[in-house]
């Protein structure tokens, strides 16, 4: 389960000067689906995530996760942001198993789940480490296991490797797309990077500047298991210029 549907969607943010950020949204993602939202700086791409999350309230339309209302934020649906925001006196098994603890589990039943989970992103040997004595990338490592430990049935990724240097980057994406390919968990990923989204998701949701609104979807044409070789791959290329003239046309209307 993890399936997010949203029909006929609108946010507006009050005020003065009320900000629509997103406009009629209609998008179905299936159970285990990757699929990436593009588009320009402002056009809401955070908001759609944060409605999901249950960080935002909506003002018009439906939202339902797993066929239910999404009204407040839930264990099903965790949020990996840009920053991990780790606790800094924490180390990085703690910091992993924080949400366990606060929910007073018992240490005999997550123990063994914060093991799997250090050696899923890489971690195993840096367990009792601190924050400070970790890369960026390895925090958001860190950041990545923490989302998984409530067992989420939906990722949602808010620009996760925006920070990260180009090195980092990809091997970041491979080690998501192992995460994913092992764990079927359905992930919703925001990014501003046209590669990204096409060597990850298998659906790619492209949204035009504000009011946002989903302008164009694209089924991506490339074999799984995916690697960093298929930047080059002629369906990749296809991909990549069909997404370009997209936003441009968007811009273009917008300007
Ligand atoms: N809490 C808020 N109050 C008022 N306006 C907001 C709020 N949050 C976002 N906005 C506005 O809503 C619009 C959409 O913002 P959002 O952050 O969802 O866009 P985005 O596509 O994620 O942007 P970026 O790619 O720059 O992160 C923007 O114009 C933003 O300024």
């Amino acid at each position: 389960m993890g399936t997010i549907r949203f029909r006929e969607v609108g946010k507006i943010y009050p005020g003065k000067e009320p900000v629509v950020a997103l406009d009629r949204v209609n998008l179905e993602i299936g159970e285990g689906e990757f699929v990436a939202l593009l588009g320009p700086s402002g056009c809401g791409k955070s908001t759609l995530l944060n409605l999901v999350a249950g960080f935002e309230d909506m003002t018009s339309g439906t939202l339902s996760f797993n066929g239910g209302p999404v009204s407040s934020p839930g264990p099903e649906r965790a949020v990996v942001f840009q920053e991990a925001a780790l606790l800094p006196w924490l180390t990085v098994a703690q910091n992993i198993a924080f949400g366990p603890t606060v929910q007073r589990r018992g240490r005999a039943e997550y123990e063994p789940k914060i093991r799997e989970l250090l050696r899923l992103v890489g971690l195993e040997r840096f367990a009792d480490a601190l924050p400070s004595q970790l890369s960026g990338g390895m925090r958001q490592r860190v950041g990545i296991a923490r989302a998984l430990v409530m067992d989420p049935k939906a990722l949602l990724m808010d620009e996760p490797f925006g920070a990260l240097d180009a090195q980092t980057r990809m091997s970041m994406h491979q080690l998501l797309l192992d995460v994913w390919q092992s764990l079927g968990t359905t992930v919703l990923f925001v990014t501003h990077d046209i590669d990204e989204a096409i060597l990850l998701a298998d659906r790619i949701c492209i949204m035009s500047a504000r009011p946002g609104r989903i302008t164009r979807e694209i089924a991506v044409e490339l074999r799984r298991p995916r690697s960093v070789e298929q930047l080059t791959d002629p369906a990749f290329i296809r991909h990549k210029a069909e997404i370009m003239a997209e936003i441009r046309a968007a811009q273009k209307e917008h300007a």
